[in-house]
Parts: C-alpha cells; structure tokens; sequence
C-alpha cells in the first residue's frame, strides 16, 4: 500500500518548467530514491513534498490526505514529515541535546528520556549531548540532524543529499546505519542524491528525473539491468551500448553474435552491456581466426578492487570501445590482444 502519492505534480519557476507531470507513488515502509543530474527537479519535488513549495498542478496525498491540490497547500509544519537537510542545519547555539529536543514539549518529564533514545537510535553516545554541532565531525552532525528529524515520529523522511558533505569512507557507514535506524522505527524515506550508487544500495525504488521529467522507476536491480533508454543506462552505471541486428533471440554487433534477452524483436536496435558482463582471456590466434570476438586494450583505469579496461573491437570497419570491469590482480598490459566473451544476455534499449 501506498503512504505518499504524487499525481501530475508540475512546477514552472518563470520560463523554466522544473517539474513537468510528476506521478510517484511510495510504498509504506519503504525507501525511495530520487537521482537525477543537476538541475533535473530533485530538490524542487522534495520541497513540494515537504511543503516548502506549492505545485502549480497536480496534487499529494499522505495517508489519504491531500497535502497539496495544484497551489492549495497544507503548512509544512502539520504535515507529519521530517526533513534532513544537506548540511544538517543545525542550530549552532545550541548543544546536542536542545538540538535533537527542539520540536518536543519543553515541559514533557519524558523529554530527556525521548531524547537519550533518540542518540541511541542513531548511535552517537550519550556523553556528546552537552557538546555544541561544531564539536562533532560531519557524520555525527548528520546523526544528530537525523536525530532531530526523528524526534516527532514522522510517518515519512525527506532526505536532501544529507551525506554529500561526508567523505566516502564515513558516508557509506553513515548512509548504512541511517538506512537501519529507518527500517527499525518503520519509517517511509525518500533520498535525493545526484549519486548513482548511493541510491542503488540505500533504496528499494529508484526514480531517474531527467528535465523535470521521471525517466524511469523501478527497483534497483530492474533499473540497473533494465534501463529503458541509453540516458538512464549511463546515468545508473558503466555500460556499453551498441549497435545491433536482432534475429531469433541473437544480437548481431561488434562484439559477435550474442544471446539478446528477447526473441520476440527483430531488426536494428541498440543494446546494452554492463562492463560485468564481458570476460577478457588472452588472445589466441587460432581463436581469432574461428571467429571469437578479439580487440586490443587501449586503456585500463585503476581502481583498487576494480579496474576499468577499455578494449577496442573492430567490427565492420568501425572501432567500438568496449568496457571491461576486472580484478587488479591480473590486469592485461595496454596494447595487448584480448579476447572477449560475453556472460548473460544483451539488454535491448527502448530509445
Ligand atoms: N527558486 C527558484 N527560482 C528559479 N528557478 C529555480 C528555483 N529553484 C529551482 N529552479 C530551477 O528549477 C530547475 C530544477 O531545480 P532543482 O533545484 O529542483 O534541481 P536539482 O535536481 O535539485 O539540482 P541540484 O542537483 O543541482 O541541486 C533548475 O533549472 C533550477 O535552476
């Protein structure tokens, strides 16, 4: 069942549309996230959701109530939905614990035992409740804006890209542990991040924005291996797209003839492959005459546990660059022959 609904939500700043016919449903419970490049709308429908912003159309519902019906809005504040902003946005002045304790009753006896909780659900220790934000290192401001956002019990959590600041050791057991604290407390979440990976590993429903536009939605994995167009193919990851001819279930392309994922198709399309799904072995001569696909490495990019090797395959008087992930432990040397196999099936794209 759904907690949030967003009907044909459009949103114009002058000239500019920012979001145009938004329909979004999010499953109670659940975490979605929003991606999409800068400038695509992701703050725009965070802050409609929040109530920061009105649509000019369409409409939001939580729970059955309309929070929004095109410029008629509920206030932001009787809306029952936590906001975690980039930078935390902490109150400087105040210590850890009147930060976290801001939205409860000053004179509740079970105040100081709500927030003691609090700092408990999100892992900062005890001891750090006297101590003001700028004592506290970027992801323990980020618990305790967290914490805060927490505090009301909110039946859904807005989080604006509340990791970017933190470096990429410290927001991994960050997003992690933000993702764990909202599964326990059984709380609705919506991530907005501009980072593929982010959003692959922390949600269960990933919706692409593009030009104020959804691309896509769906699970992680079926966005991932299923990208309808060429766009949300790249944006979601490394891949490789190439021409091809499809017949009875094969796709004719540089790469040789390999199985495609439908044999319902026929004709020119694009595909795609995902650098996981090709293996490179050395070049053999005998091979290369028979007709295995062959190419000459032209870059490899090293990554620590994962390479990125380029192969150049000449197909048809052209030159296509295919995209190859391996370990580092056994990296081909740039301008050697390689042979490239292909594991799994060719995804046919929509566009
Ligand atoms: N207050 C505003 N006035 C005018 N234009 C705005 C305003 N807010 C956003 N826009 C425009 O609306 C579009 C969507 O902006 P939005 O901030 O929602 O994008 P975003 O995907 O969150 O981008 P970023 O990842 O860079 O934060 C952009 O073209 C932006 O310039």
């Amino acid at each position: 069942m759904s907690l949030l609904d967003i009907s044909g939500v459009s949103k114009r700043y002058g000239q500019q549309a920012a979001l145009d016919g938004i329909d979004l449903s999010v499953p109670a419970r659940s975490r979605t996230a929003i991606v999409g490049p800068s400038g695509s709308g992701k703050t725009t429908l965070l802050r409609i959701i929040a109530g920061f912003e009105s649509p000019d159309s369409g409409s939001v519902t939580l729970d059955g109530q309309v929070l929004a019906d095109g410029p008629l809005i509920a206030p932001a504040h009787r809306r029952g939905i936590g906001y975690v902003p980039q930078d935390g946005a902490l109150f400087p002045h105040l210590d850890v614990a009147e930060n976290i304790g801001f939205g409860l009753e000053r004179g509740d006896a079970a105040r100081n035992d709500r927030i003691a909780e609090l700092m408990d659900m999100v892992e900062l220790d005890r001891a750090m409740l006297t101590r003001r934000p700028h004592e506290l290192s970027g992801g323990q401001q980020q618990r305790v804006a967290l914490a805060r956002a927490l505090a009301r019990k909110p039946a859904l959590m807005l989080l604006d890209e509340p990791f970017s600041a933190l470096d990429a050791g410290l927001r991994e057991a960050v997003r992690k542990s933000v993702a764990r604290v909202l599964q326990q407390a059984g709380i609705t979440a919506i991530l907005v991040t501009h980072d593929q990976a982010e959003a692959l590993s922390f949600a269960d429903q990933v919706a692409v924005l593009r030009q104020g536009r959804l691309a896509q939605v769906g699970t992680p994995h079926a966005l991932y291996w299923q990208p309808k167009d060429r766009d949300t193919a790249l944006f979601l990851g490394d891949a490789t797209v190439l021409h091809a001819e499809l017949s009875e279930g094969f796709a004719t392309c540089a790469l040789g003839r390999i199985p495609a994922e439908t044999a319902a198709r026929t004709g020119r399309v694009s595909v795609m492959l995902r650098p996981e799904q090709i293996r490179l072995s050395p070049a053999t001569p005998g091979q290369e005459q028979a007709g295995a696909c062959h190419g000459e490495v032209e870059d490899i990019e090293f990554g620590g546990s994962l390479c990125a090797i380029t192969v150049a395959v000449e197909a048809n008087g052209a030159r296509e660059r295919i995209l190859v992930h391996a370990s580092s432990l056994d990296l081909p040397a740039p301008g050697t022959r390689v042979r490239l196999d292909v594991i799994g099936k060719a995804h046919i794209l929509v566009r």
